[in-house]
């Protein structure tokens, strides 16, 4: 693996008890890129997401064998690296689920867990990553209304600034956008091009138009293998594989 890459993924097969769902996934994640994981329904998108931050081991069946590697450390090697992992590697859910707090304290969580008591410092985090998730604008002065007041994309971009908050170096994003509005989805994904600047963003979505218009990389997944993986221009224009070129063409999904 290069410094280029933030995940070395090698030889990498999970199985749920016995059925397996993910098959000898080879893949390097590019550093400051946007990489969009796409595939039918069931083909494994999530599982691997949920992977990279070892969050699939919440769910007591799962077994994995292979590696994968996040800045050159098998992320599987220690137990108590699960929490340094985690620090490094920030999740964006399908549904935005801000805590039922103020918007203040949503994004000052992250870091009042690690720590931080001083109200100036974390004043300057809030508002930090709060501008990072271009929502700053629209609540700074109602910072202490509770989260649940916003509309759905607003709740949605408390939840990246409170990932930004912990100041990770990867953000995981399992379809972001899938319950929002037209308008919503569009403000995210600018968003997500802003972010890019800074952070390694790898991206689940059902929606091939939101990956052609964001993401760098394309990995095409189906029935638990990674089918073609390459720059998405190149995914969209010229496939290698015919199954990759049947799905984005339609011919099923
Ligand atoms: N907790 C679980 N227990 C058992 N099997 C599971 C579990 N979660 C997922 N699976 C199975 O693993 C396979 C991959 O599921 P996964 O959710 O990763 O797919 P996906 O591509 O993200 O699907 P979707 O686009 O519908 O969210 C499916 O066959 C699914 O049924």
């Amino acid at each position: 693996m290069t410094a280029a890459n933030v995940f070395s993924i090698e030889d990498f097969n999970l199985w749920y008890g016995n059925d397996q769902a993910l098959y000898h996934i080879n893949m390097a994640v590019p550093r400051k890129e946007i990489t969009a994981v796409i595939g039918p329904s069931g083909c494994g998108k999530s599982t691997l997401l949920k992977t990279l931050n070892r969050m699939i081991e919440t769910i007591p069946i799962v077994n994995t064998s292979g590696i994968i590697k996040y800045n050159d450390n098998n992320i599987f090697e220690k137990k108590q690296m699960v929490e340094e992992l985690r620090t490094h590697v920030g999740m964006v859910f399908q549904k935005p689920n801000p805590f039922p707090k103020s918007i203040y304290e949503n994004v000052a969580y992250g870091p009042k867990i690690h720590g931080i008591k001083k109200k100036n410092v974390l004043d300057e985090i809030v508002e930090k990553s709060l501008r990072g998730a271009a929502i700053w604008d629209e609540v700074k002065d109602r910072l202490n209304q509770n989260a649940y007041g916003l509309s759905g994309g607003q709740q949605q971009r408390i939840c990246i600034a409170r990932c930004l908050a912990i100041e990770p170096d990867v953000i995981l994003m399992d379809e972001p956008t899938s319950a929002l509005d037209p308008i919503s989805t569009l403000k995210i994904e600018e968003l997500i091009k802003e972010l890019k600047k800074d952070y390694t963003i790898i991206i689940v979505t059902h929606n091939m138009q939101q990956a052609a218009r964001i993401s760098d990389k394309t990995a095409f997944m189906l029935n638990g293998e990674l089918v073609e993986f390459s720059d998405t221009d190149q995914i969209f224009s010229n496939p290698k594989d015919k199954r990759t070129e049947d799905y984005i063409t339609g011919r099923f999904g």
